[in-house]
């Protein structure tokens, strides 16, 4: 229900974005942080990160990337989704620090609830979601990989994936712990999560954070390959297997959503992590000069 009210809204929103143009037989809706390629008589849809220059996870972003969902969920004819990035090199740098740093709570909840419901969508989603990650992908990068059912990354060294909060001073929620203990195993998350370590693609295949390894420019051809094989099962049944896989896991965060935004909220205010925030961001310019 919640999340039916809150597809509403964003449709409502949506209905006040967007351009169409026809190319090569697909639509293309291009918003302007994401694109996305529809291919109706395929039932084939690929929806491009473009939130430059590192594809954060902004709250507009976050709305925008949602309302493009929604259009393909209700439109019987998809049912698969390659979520990619329109930048080769960042699939996507995580949730935007700027919108958990020197904001008020009433931001700050703003945009856990959209964060959440990024997660719930993607997680429960009934389309095929195949993920292209052609570039660096760390915390809620991974996290958006991980939601997906099949997962290819391109064999780039330089690449990195994992859930690295730790490394920031913060703390990955239970939620994104459940997703990635689910997909690598208790042992290896407890490690990983604690470190806050980050895989190069060998590594992160080993650890079944991804699927496949691929060469980088093969990436998109064998996304579409491993979408045509998942095509070929029907939907019923895949749908209800994935539905038994995922509900509980997901419903854990349903019943405790307005408990797990104070949380985030609480969280996120203290001067303590603002201030592990503050040095992480000028860790990053530091590095550029
Ligand atoms: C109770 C629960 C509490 C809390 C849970 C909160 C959960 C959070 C999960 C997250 O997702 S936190 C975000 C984690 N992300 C990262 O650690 C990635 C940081 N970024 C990078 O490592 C690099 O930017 C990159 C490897 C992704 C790309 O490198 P490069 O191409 O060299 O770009 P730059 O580093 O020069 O960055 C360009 C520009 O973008 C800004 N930026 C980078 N990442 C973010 C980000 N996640 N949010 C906002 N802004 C970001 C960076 O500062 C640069 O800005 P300038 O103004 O200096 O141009």
């Amino acid at each position: 229900m919640a999340l039916a009210a809150a597809g509403r809204v964003l449709l409502q929103a949506g209905s006040r974005l967007g351009r169409r143009e026809v190319v090569d037989g697909a639509r293309r809706f291009a918003n302007k942080r994401v694109e996305v390629e529809a291919d109706e008589a395929a039932g084939i849809a690929v929806m491009k990160l473009k939130n430059p220059p590192v594809n954060s996870l902004s709250l507009e972003f976050l709305t925008e990337f949602l309302i493009s969902l929604e259009k393909l969920e209700n439109n019987k004819n998809f049912r698969g989704v390659i979520l990619t990035s329109e930048r080769p090199g960042v699939f996507s740098a995580g949730l935007d620090l700027m919108e958990m740093y020197g904001r008020n709570p009433a931001h700050y909840a703003e945009y856990w609830r959209a964060v959440q419901e990024l997660w719930l969508r993607l997680y429960l989603s009934n389309m095929i979601l195949v993920c292209a990650i052609n570039g660096t992908s760390p915390a809620g990068g991974c996290l958006m990989a991980l939601t997906c059912d099949h997962r290819i990354m391109a064999d780039n060294p330089k690449y990195t994936i994992g859930l690295n909060e730790s490394q920031l001073g913060i703390v990955a929620p239970f939620w994104f712990k459940d997703n990635f203990v689910n997909t690598v195993g208790y042992r290896t998350a407890e490690h990983a999560l604690q470190l806050g370590l980050l895989f190069p693609p060998a590594e992160a295949l080993k650890l079944g954070i991804v699927d496949e390894v691929v060469p980088e420019d093969q990436v998109h051809s064998k996304a579409q390959s491993v979408m045509a094989q998942w095509m070929a099962i029907p939907d019923h049944s895949r749908q209800l297997t994935k539905n038994m896989m995922r509900k509980a896991m997901a419903d854990n965060l349903i019943k405790q959503r307005e408990a797990d935004i104070q949380n985030f909220v609480s969280f996120i205010s203290r001067d303590s992590i603002q201030k592990s925030l503050h040095t992480y961001l000028e860790k990053l310019k530091q590095k550029k000069g």
